[in-house]
């Protein structure tokens, strides 16, 4: 469940006057998602969605997600581009909070991974990553080394003994892989998208259709994006690495952009890193949101069966 807060019918109305698009037909709250609220709206000029920022978004780096996507969008990529009002502005306030309009992307995610839909996706990655070039201006990623030791620092045990085992094993693995880090200007840099898990692209008869969720996105090392849909795709039943879907993904990637040698030799590091990423941000939710919270929790466990497996390899 993500709809954190509620609109009433005359918010809407309000809100869709300032806009181009049409006369409200009908909206919804939708269930998916765990960062912000979501509406799909319905006007009688068709359909769109209603993004309502929460309050881990900071609202400063708003201008750059928007940004992004309507430069992707301009770029071809099949992602939302945000709707520019009457008065020239696609970020606007509603309820206390950032709001935005968003085009509607048509199709829906799968529910597992097939080796043809891992292809696809590589393909769109590389796609995504070409598009991004154009767009100068940077983000750094909260979510890198730097920021994965400060999260890991806020995680605690509570007691649970399996949490502290888990706790003791990332401690040492999370040394390392900061150890191993690329530095800097050791490999391409640009546009990532950061999160394109499962349930961030969409297909539509068999094609991929469109690509969601854009904010993590962030400035940093394009193989690290496809390091993190190595992890998010590549895990038959979330436990086992099929090596042909990694395959399909990287030939996918690099019909598009060939990865450099150095690129190649990183990547079990950059996967590490990615499933050390999920690990602690799912291990974080683990221990801090409240029973009884709304939000389902993500299994940080399935995170670090996949970092053994990466810590295994000497090529994915
Ligand atoms: N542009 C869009 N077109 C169609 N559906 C969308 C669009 N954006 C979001 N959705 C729907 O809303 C859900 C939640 O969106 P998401 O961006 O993943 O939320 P959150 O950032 O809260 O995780 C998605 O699973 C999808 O069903
Ligand atoms: N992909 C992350 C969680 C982020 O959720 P999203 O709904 O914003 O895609 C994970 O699986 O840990």
């Amino acid at each position: 469940m993500a709809v954190y807060t509620e609109l009433h019918e005359e918010d809407m109305r309000g809100f869709l006057s300032l806009y181009e698009v049409g006369e409200l037909r009908s909206f919804i709250g939708i269930a998916e998602g765990i960062e912000n609220s979501n509406f799909l709206v319905e006007t009688t000029q068709g359909r769109f969605i209603l993004t309502l920022f929460e309050k881990r978004m900071k609202p400063e780096e708003l201008p750059w997600f928007l940004g992004l996507m309507t430069h992707l969008a301009e770029q071809g990529i099949a992602c939302p581009q945000p709707i520019v009002a009457k008065d020239g502005a696609s970020l606007r306030q509603l309820a206390g909070r950032p709001a935005i309009l968003v085009s509607f992307l048509e199709g829906r995610s799968l529910e597992a991974a097939t080796p043809q839909a891992c292809e696809q996706v590589g393909r769109g990655l590389a796609h995504l990553h070409e598009a991004g070039r154009g767009y100068k201006a940077e983000r750094a990623n909260a979510l890198a080394p730097e920021g994965w030791v400060e999260l890991f620092s806020r995680c605690t045990d509570g007691g649970d003994q399996a949490v502290a085992a888990l706790i003791a094993e990332t401690r040492t693995a999370l040394s390392s892989i900061v150890k191993s880090w690329p530095v800097a200007d050791a490999l391409p840099r640009g546009q990532i998208h950061a999160d394109l898990f499962m349930d961030n692209v969409f297909f539509r008869d068999g094609q991929l259709s469109g690509v969601i969720d854009f904010y993590f996105a962030c400035t940093d090392f394009l193989a690290y994006d496809l390091a993190i849909c190595l992890n998010a795709w590549c895990f038959e039943d979330e436990r086992h690495y099929r090596q042909d879907w990694a395959e399909a993904l990287l030939r996918g990637y690099e019909q598009v952009r060939p990865l450099t040698a150095a690129e190649h030799k990183m990547l079990p590091v950059l996967c590490q890193g990615a499933s050390m990423r999920f690990l602690l941000t799912r291990l974080y939710d683990w221990v801090h949101t409240p029973a009884g919270a709304l939000v389902t929790k993500k299994d940080p466990w399935a995170y670090q069966r996949r970092l053994h497996h990466f810590q295994k390899v000497s090529d994915v």
